[in-house]
C-alpha cells in the first residue's frame, strides 16, 4: 500500500493544497433553505461532495455534524467518505479521536482500515492521553497506508492552556507532540504520513513546525486566518501545509458551480505557499 504521505504529495501536486471542510452546521442548512433533518443533511453534504471532491486534493468532513442525527447521519457520513474518494479526493476524517491504547485500536479499526465503512485516508487524533496511547493508530497507518493528524497548536483560544504548558523536561506539550511526529516521520520521502494540526489563527509560534510531515491548518477563512498569517506562522514548513476552510466555502452553496468556484478560489489563494 502506498503510504499516505506519498499519496498526499501527489494530491497536492495534481490538485493543490486547499482542503474543504464538509461541516453541515444547522445554521448553514438553514442558509441553504433546508431543514434541520437527515434528508437535508444528506442533500447538503452530497451537494458539497459533488461540487468540490472532483477538484480539490483533500476534503475534511467533521463527524460531529453527522453524529448529531444518530445512525442515519453516520450513514450519510459513510456516503461522503465513499463518494469523495471515488471522485479522487483524499478524505481526512475529522473526529479528533484518542483514548487508552486498547480503545485507540478500535478507533484505528473504524477509521484507518480502508475495509471499514468509515475507513478514511486519514484521521484527526487527540494526544492528550499521552502520545503513546495513539500507537495503535500509527501502526494501523503503517499497515494500511493511511495517515494521522495529531492536535498540536489548535486554532481555538482555549488551546494554549494545555498546549503551551511545560512537560517535566521543560518542552511545551505542543513541542513534545511535534517531536513525536518528527520521530515517526524520520526518513520518510517526500513526506511522512503523520501530520500535526496547527491553526491559522495562532499568531506566531517558537515551535519547530518542520516534522517532515503534513500540517493540517484549520482556522483559515471563517475564523480569521489569512494567507499572510500562513506565511508568517509556517515559513518554509508551509511546503506541506493544508489550509482548511469549512464555512467560508460552504456559504457559497447550494449552487454547485458557486461552491466549486469558492473551492477553486481557496486553492488559488494558497498555491504559492512554501515555494
Ligand atoms: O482538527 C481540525 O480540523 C480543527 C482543529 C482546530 O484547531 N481548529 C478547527 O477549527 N478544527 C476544525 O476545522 C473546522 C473549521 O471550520 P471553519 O471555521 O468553518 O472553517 C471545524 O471542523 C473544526 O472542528
Amino acid at each position: 500500500m502506498t503510504p499516505f504521505g506519498t499519496r498526499l504529495a501527489h494530491a497536492i501536486e495534481e490538485r493543490g493544497r486547499f482542503c474543504v471542510g464538509i461541516d453541515p452546521h444547522a445554521a448553514l442548512l438553514h442558509e441553504w433553505g433546508l431543514g434541520d433533518d437527515v434528508a437535508s443533511l444528506e442533500r447538503f453534504a452530497l451537494t458539497v461532495v459533488e461540487a468540490v471532491a472532483p477538484v480539490v486534493g483533500t476534503v475534511k468532513p467533521q463527524s460531529a455534524f453527522y453524529e448529531r442525527f444518530g445512525s442515519r447521519g453516520v450513514a450519510v457520513l459513510e456516503r461522503v467518505v465513499a463518494e469523495s474518494r471515488a471522485a479522487g479526493a483524499l478524505v481526512l476524517m475529522d473526529a479528533k479521536r484518542g483514548d487508552i491504547g486498547s480503545t485507540s485500536q478500535a478507533y484505528a479499526d473504524a477509521y484507518l482500515d480502508p475495509t471499514s465503512p468509515l475507513g478514511s485516508d486519514a484521521l484527526t487524533a487527540s494526544p492528550y492521553l499521552g502520545f503513546g496511547s495513539l500507537d495503535p493508530m500509527l501502526e494501523a497507518c503503517r499497515r494500511h497506508g493511511s495517515g494521522l493528524f495529531v492536535l498540536a497548536l489548535t486554532s481555538n483560544k482555549e488551546g494554549p492552556e494545555v498546549q503551551h504548558a511545560r512537560t517535566e523536561d521543560g518542552t511545551t506539550v505542543a513541542g513534545s507532540v511535534l517531536a513525536h511526529l518528527r520521530a515517526a516521520n524520520a526518513d520518510a520521502d517526500p513526506v511522512g504520513s503523520f501530520g500535526a494540526v496547527v491553526g491559522a489563527t495562532i499568531g506566531h509560534t517558537a515551535e519547530d513546525l518542520d516534522v517532515n510531515g503534513p500540517l493540517l491548518v484549520p482556522g483559515f477563512g471563517a475564523q480569521g486566518g489569512t494567507v499572510d498569517d500562513l506565511t508568517r506562522i509556517f515559513g518554509a514548513a508551509a511546503r506541506w501545509a493544508l489550509p482548511s476552510s469549512s464555512r467560508e466555502v460552504l456559504r457559497a452553496g447550494p449552487d454547485v458551480g458557486a461552491l466549486r468556484d469558492a473551492a477553486r478560489r481557496g486553492n488559488d489563494a494558497v498555491r504559492g505557499l512554501g515555494a
